[in-house]
This record gives structure tokens, sequence and C-alpha cells, in this order.
């Protein structure tokens, strides 16, 4: 099985990044996410970054309808989109919200992992990884704004973050969800939880595949602070100040200090990983769960 596959060829096949955003964006001076300066938004298919360069940091939408579930496609784009931003000394600081209503992220998409070959599969899973190393381990502050439900995947993505908002909506509730599926949280999966809310609260979400609204997300502290719905961009602009205010070599540094040992675990085993991975998803049982699940899903419109 070919493991060392690349994402950054993938990349370059598939997509030419920083071309001016279809949409909404095109063709007109959109207002900088802070300061209205006429910087214009950029972006990618599904990623739309504002950024706003005079106050050190972009907003960063995620914009895969219906459910911004993390394709290949669109997990390489979220890949380019923060290493533009990192690789610009203008930004400090990254806001990620959705820009999909009422629906932060679904998680990995699951099309992505039913069906496939096992080259898919891994190829799948290294994007996965190193999605999650890269935001985990940025040097950028990185807030999320989530306006939406967020489920499995979707919620890793916003626990690698620094600080959490998240709209008080009973109905978007966040959480690793992954044994509704029959499927398990892999173990850098449940790392990122219990640094957030402690092992026993962990434990206790991933073996029930708990999705928390808000109030007791806020309580559990797997988010920071819970704002009404038409504040969550605000709220997570306010907060940015304090971090943005602590010298940016000492802030980094402690952030590696906190996280490197949990990235180092997933660094030290990456291809067995994604050999587990495609073990794991390419067995019948598993395949046949996920379609039960996709099925469910389908059917609950009619
Ligand atoms: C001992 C062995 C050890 C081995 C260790 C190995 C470990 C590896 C294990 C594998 C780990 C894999 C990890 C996976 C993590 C994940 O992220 S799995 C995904 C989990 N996500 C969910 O459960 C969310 C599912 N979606 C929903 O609940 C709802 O869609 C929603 C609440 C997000 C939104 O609801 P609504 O607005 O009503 O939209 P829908 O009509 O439901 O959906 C619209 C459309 O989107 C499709 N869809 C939804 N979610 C996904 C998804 N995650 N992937 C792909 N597609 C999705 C849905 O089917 C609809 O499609 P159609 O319009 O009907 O075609």
């Amino acid at each position: 099985m070919a493991l060392a596959v690349g994402i950054r060829g993938l990349t370059r096949s598939l997509l030419r990044p920083w071309v001016r955003v279809p949409g909404p964006a095109r063709g007109r001076t959109e207002p900088a996410a802070g300061g209205g300066d006429g910087v214009r938004c950029f972006g990618s298919p599904r990623v739309l970054v504002e950024p706003d360069p005079a106050a050190g940091f972009a907003v960063m939408k995620m914009r895969n309808p219906p459910v911004n579930s993390l394709s290949l496609e669109f997990l390489t784009e979220l890949l380019i989109s923060l290493e533009k931003l990192e690789s610009d000394k203008a930004f400090h600081a990254i806001i990620l919200t959705s820009d999909c209503p009422g629906i932060f992220s679904a998680g990995l998409d699951l099309m992505e992992m039913c069906g496939r070959d096992p080259t898919h599969y891994a190829e799948y899973w290294k994007a996965v990884q190193e999605l999650w190393l890269r935001f985990y381990l940025s040097h950028l502050v990185v807030i999320s704004a989530i306006n939406g439900v967020n489920a499995a995947g979707g919620c890793l993505l916003a626990l690698s973050c620094d600080y959490r908002v998240l709209a008080d909506n009973p109905k978007y509730a966040m959480g690793l969800n992954e044994t509704l599926l029959g499927i398990i949280a892999p173990f850098w999966f449940k790392d990122t939880l219990v640094n957030t809310v402690g092992h026993r609260t962990a434990e206790r979400a991933l073996q029930l595949g708990l999705l928390f609204p808000p109030a007791e997300a806020l309580q559990v502290g797997m988010v920071d602070k819970v704002v009404p719905e038409d504040q969550v961009l605000s709220a997570a602009r306010s907060e940015l100040a304090q971090w943005l205010a602590i010298p940016g070599h000492a802030r980094q540094l402690t952030k590696s200090l906190m996280r490197k040992p949990t990235a180092d675990r997933l660094l030290k085993e990456r291809d067995a990983d994604i050999q587990n991975f495609v073990r794991f998803i390419s067995r019948d049982a598993i395949q046949k769960a996920l379609r039960v699940y996709l099925e469910k899903l389908k059917q609950k419109k009619t």
C-alpha cells in the first residue's frame, strides 16, 4: 500500500489556491475582518479568508456546503489557507468559523471512508493527520467561532484551536460522537479531548459519543465561552486582543511546550496510525456500519 502519499503533490494538482474567490466575494472589495480597510478577501473554492493585516489576523470561513464535511479537497484547501497565513508575517492569529448556516462541520467526510480502496483511505487519513498537526501546533493564535453543529472531526478541529466561542443555540451540539457510528476516535482525537476536558469527562463523552449542547459544552470545558448567536465573531475578536497582547515568542513557546508531547505521540507512529486506520475502516463490519449511518442521515429527510 502506498503510504507515502503527498498532500503537497495533491495540492498542486487539484488546486489553484489564492485565486480571487468565486461567489459572494467575487469582484468586489469585502470589508476586512476587523478593520474594513479595503483589503481583499482571498481563498479557494471551499475556504474564504477575510484578512485584516492591520489588526494582525484573518477570519477563515469554511464553506463546503451543505455541511462542511471534511473531504480530501476541503482538508487540502484548509491546509493551504493555514500555510499561507502562517508564512505571512502580517498575521498573528486566525478566527476559524463557518460560512454554512447552522453548521460548523459535520466532521470527516463519510464518503471518503466508505466504498473506497486502501490507497485512498491511506491518502485521506494522512491528510486528516496533517490538518490536525498543523492546526494543533500552529504558531498563530487560532480561535474558533463555532456557529453551528459540530461533530467528530469538526469538533477535533475546534479542539485544536487555542480558544473556543460557541453560539448559544441548543441545536449547536458538539462532541466526538464516533461511537454512535460504530467507529472509534483514534488516540490523538482522544488525547486532544482529554487535554481539553480532563480524563473522566473525556472517557464518558467518548464511550457514549456525547454531543454537548452549549450550556453543557461550557460546563465541561469543551468550549470557553457561549454567546448569543449574533455575537460569536465579535466575541472571538474581543478575545483575540488578550492573546495578541502577550509577547509572541513567549506565547508560541509555551503553546509548543504544552502541545508537543501530544503531537509527538502521533508523529512517532504516523505510518502505523495510517495502517491501523486503513485496516479498521476496510473491515466489512465497519463499512456496513457507515453505510447504515449514511442511510439514516438520508432517511431523516423523508
Ligand atoms: C482495535 C482497533 C483499533 C483501530 C484504531 C483505528 C481508529 C480509526 C477509526 C476511524 C476513525 C474515523 C473518525 C471519524 C470522525 C468523523 O468525523 S466521522 C463523521 C461524524 N459525523 C457525524 O456523525 C455527523 C453526521 N451528520 C449529521 O448529523 C447531520 O448531517 C448534521 C447534524 C451535521 C446536519 O443535519 P442537516 O442540516 O439536517 O443535514 P443533513 O440532511 O443531515 O445532511 C445534508 C447532506 O450531507 C450529508 N452528510 C452529513 N454529514 C456528512 C458527513 N460527515 N460526511 C458526508 N456526508 C455527510 C447527508 O448525508 C446529506 O446528504 P444528501 O443531501 O442526503 O445527499
